[in-house]
């Protein structure tokens, strides 16, 4: 954090995720994840299951869109009553986009939320509630679906073998 402000200059929008390709910087999380998506396979299987997949990707910043103000006082960024926050702001998106993703899930019925194999936006889900539940212990309890979709993205083998050797990530 005392680095930022050197870094803030040097980024296209003044703000991250970057991803640097080839010298090239390219900024908003949405571009960068259709961009890896495409290029590693996880971005959908066929043209609407990438819509798919994109439509779930834009939601997530609707989604942050909404509970934003809990999330920059409950890490720290900014000052505010965190305990009324998250019963006045962050439980109500939460309700909202978990039932929206358990019902997805329900009637894909394939265990991911497009098509029949993992893509970005089953990653999308499985980081924001594992990220959570670090700030906010419990998060996804009252959602069955998620709790499971969860484990079945985190113990994908090369996924499993990251996550317990990425270095250490705050949220
Ligand atoms: N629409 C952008 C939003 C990026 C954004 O809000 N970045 C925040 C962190 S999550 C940031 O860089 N804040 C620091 C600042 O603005 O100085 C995206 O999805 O990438």
């Amino acid at each position: 954090m005392e680095d930022w402000p050197k870094h803030k200059a040097e980024m296209p929008y003044g703000q991250v995720p970057v991803l640097e390709v080839d010298g090239e910087f390219l900024p908003q999380s949405n571009a960068i994840y259709r961009f890896l998506g495409r290029q590693f396979g996880y971005a959908g299987e066929t043209e609407i299951e990438a819509a798919q997949v994109d439509m779930i990707g834009d939601l997530f910043q609707d989604y942050f869109n909404e509970y934003r103000e809990y999330f920059t006082v409950a890490v720290g960024f900014t000052q505010g009553d965190k305990e009324f926050l998250f019963n006045s702001v962050m439980v109500p998106a939460r309700n909202k986009m978990l039932r929206y993703l358990s019902n997805i899930l329900r009637s894909n019925g394939t265990g991911f939320l497009v098509g029949k194999s993992v893509t970005y936006a089953d990653l999308l889900l499985s980081i924001h509630t594992a990220g959570m539940e670090g700030i906010a212990p419990g998060f996804s309890n009252d959602f069955p679906r998620i709790l499971e979709h969860r484990e079945r993205i985190e113990s994908i083998p090369q996924l499993k073998e990251y996550l317990a050797h990425r270095p250490f990530a705050p949220f």
